[in-house]
């Protein structure tokens, strides 16, 4: 199978395979604890009704910087939680997406500070029906509000801006959680300089609607789910694991499931690989030698069906059921087309984005990722598409390291002058006195003055260390001490470039021009390093 892919992110060979990326070796963020935040005051949802109390679990891995310029806000799907990595004391499993996010990895921690917190609506810590209404002092089960991606996202923006974040240097997330990206960019266009979109849609689709509500339908005909008041009593444990195990099917694929079981059996002892697909095969899985006692039981001889067995019950012991009815209606709501259309829908998006799909994922098939890209494209949006090459259907985004790696660490170190600029610069002309160039450095913190003609166009540049020379020798006209084999970039160059030009000839700021040599902006080495993370 092809990758489809629309451009030079990719290795040399053209070619993904699980270990490609061949980085530093990453590791753990170690031991990690989770914080809770209460909004405070009543929270308005998109419904209009209003919550109050709302609580935001969420974890913090990395440092900020001191402009808080390095923050990145990862969202969860489905049934996630805020734990997205490192672990909790005692815990023999990482954080659910421990395979990107620490030092050295795609979301390096050493680099940047990531947080992901649990949504609202969830049961791992955040607001949700399993909360106490504090109204009332009694469980909302299913008097809680009706929730959106909206509401989740609204809520996340609280967080960020009770940690004192302005706009957020990348936000990423794979299903649901590229949902809430998709939302954030809308929402706040301003807040959002980069969004990885993974495996999702930006419209929910009548197949999509259908699994959830099978799934809904599992859990309320179950006797024990009782009108969603079952806390404190025997939940619906039957009901909620039927769902889940419909829902983990989906998050498979078939390729994956005949590699994982084929169609082995329990108490079959030998194996065959069975031609191309290798598929493992019961050597004894004639139906006539199993006894008649276990046929007609039933019974979940398969290892397929013992696995999804598995999957369910274990779901029960991690998840709210009525949590599961209010967040699967949430993703069945979303839909970001505005009258029809998804162009209409992003216009106002300025993010950068990096949106992939996964090759063998039936439920949120590429289509849907390659039909962002083009709405985003349509209005003007640098938007990036790639495709995993993966046989582990959806879930891949949980599970391919090396490809992840690869794609996300390449696009968040993308960084162009423009990205870094200060577009709020001082500029002098060349028939000035020193005085006046002096007293404007001072004046304005700056130590580099970009000197332009009438017209704006760049003809050299003066430094403090100009002015002080001046002084010492006593000269006053600006225009003998003016360096004027300035050099500068352009705002669509990288940030590396830019840098690499300071370093070669010991310059820490250079003047940004357009193509008609017109001063736009000025790079200094100081932004940089705020930017790549000069930690305080
Ligand atoms: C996305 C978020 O934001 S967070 C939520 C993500 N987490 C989940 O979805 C959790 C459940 N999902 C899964 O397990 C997903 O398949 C993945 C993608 C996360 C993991 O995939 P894989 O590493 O391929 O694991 P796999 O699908 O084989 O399942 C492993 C589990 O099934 C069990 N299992 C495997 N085969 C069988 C079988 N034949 N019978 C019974 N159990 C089995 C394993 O013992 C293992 O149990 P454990 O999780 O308690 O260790
Ligand atoms: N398996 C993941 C992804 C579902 O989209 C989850 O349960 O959240």
């Amino acid at each position: 199978m092809a990758i489809s892919s629309s451009n030079s992110s990719r290795n040399p060979s053209g070619t993904f395979s699980k270990n490609l990326f061949s980085g530093k070796k990453g590791q753990s963020v170690g031991l990690v604890r989770s914080f809770n935040y209460k909004i405070p005051g009543p929270f308005e949802l998109e419904s209009g009704k209003i919550l109050h109390g709302v609580r935001i679990e969420y974890e913090v891995y990395g440092k900020m910087n001191a402009d808080k310029s390095n923050v990145i806000l990862i969202c969860h799907a489905l049934t996630g939680d805020a734990h997205a990595a490192g672990f909790h004391q005692g815990d023999k499993k990482p954080g659910w997406w421990d395979i990107v996010i620490g030092p050295n990895k795609a979301f390096d921690s050493e680099k940047y500070c990531i947080i992901c917190s649990n949504i609202l609506g969830g049961c791992r810590g955040s607001t949700g029906p399993s909360s106490i209404n504090p109204e009332t002092g009694k469980i909302y089960g299913i008097s809680f509000p009706v929730i959106t991606i909206g509401d989740m996202v609204n809520a996340q923006k609280k967080l960020v801006e009770h940690l004192g974040i302005e706009q957020l240097f990348a936000i990423a997330g794979g299903s649901m959680g590229g949902m809430q990206v998709l939302q954030w960019t809308v929402s706040y266009p301003e807040m959002v300089r980069k969004a990885i979109a993974i495996a999702t849609t930006a419209s929910t689709t009548p197949q999509q609607i259908a699994f959830g509500a099978i799934g809904r339908k599992a859990i309320t005909d179950d006797p024990k789910w009782n009108g969603g008041d079952y806390y404190g009593k025997k939940i619906p444990s039957q009901g909620l694991a039927l769902a889940r195990m419909i829902g983990h099917i989906t998050y498979l694929s078939d390729a994956s499931m005949q590699k994982k079981f084929g169609r082995l059996q329990k108490g079959a002892d030998t194996v065959s690989t069975a031609g191309s697909t290798s598929a493992i095969s019961a050597t004894a899985a004639s139906l006539s030698e199993f006894s008649s006692e276990l046929f007609q039981e039933f019974a979940p001889n398969f290892e397929v069906e013992s696995y999804l067995n598995y999957q369910g019950d274990n779901f029960t012991k991690r998840f709210d059921a009525n949590s599961y009815l209010y967040i699967t209606k949430a993703v069945d709501y979303f839909d970001l087309s505005k009258n029809g259309s998804l162009i209409e829908g992003f216009s106002g998006v300025t993010a950068k984005f990096l949106v992939i799909s996964i090759s063998s994922d039936w439920l949120y098939p590429p289509y849907q990722s390659q039909e962002i890209v083009s709405a985003l494209t349509a209005n003007g949006v640098d938007a990036r598409y790639e495709e995993i090459r993966s046989q582990y259907g959806h879930d891949a985004f949980l599970l391919e390291e090396g490809q992840l790696s690869y794609l996300i660490k390449s696009f968040l170190s993308e960084v162009l002058v423009s990205d870094v600029m200060n577009r709020n610069f001082y500029t002098v002309s060349r028939d000035e006195t020193i005085e006046h160039a002096s007293r404007l450095m001072v004046k304005e913190c700056v130590s580099h003055l970009p000197v332009i003609s009438e017209d704006g166009r760049l003809e050299g540049i003066v430094t403090s260390w100009d002015i002080t020379k001046a002084v010492a020798c006593k000269i006053n006209e600006l225009d003998e001490i003016i360096t004027r084999d300035v050099k500068y970039v352009y705002e669509d160059e990288r940030i590396e470039y830019a840098s690499s030009i300071m370093e070669k000839h010991s310059i820490s700021a250079l003047p940004v021009i357009d193509s008609e040599h017109r001063v736009i902006g000025i790079v200094t080495s100081e932004s940089i390093s705020a930017l790549f993370g000069n930690y305080d």
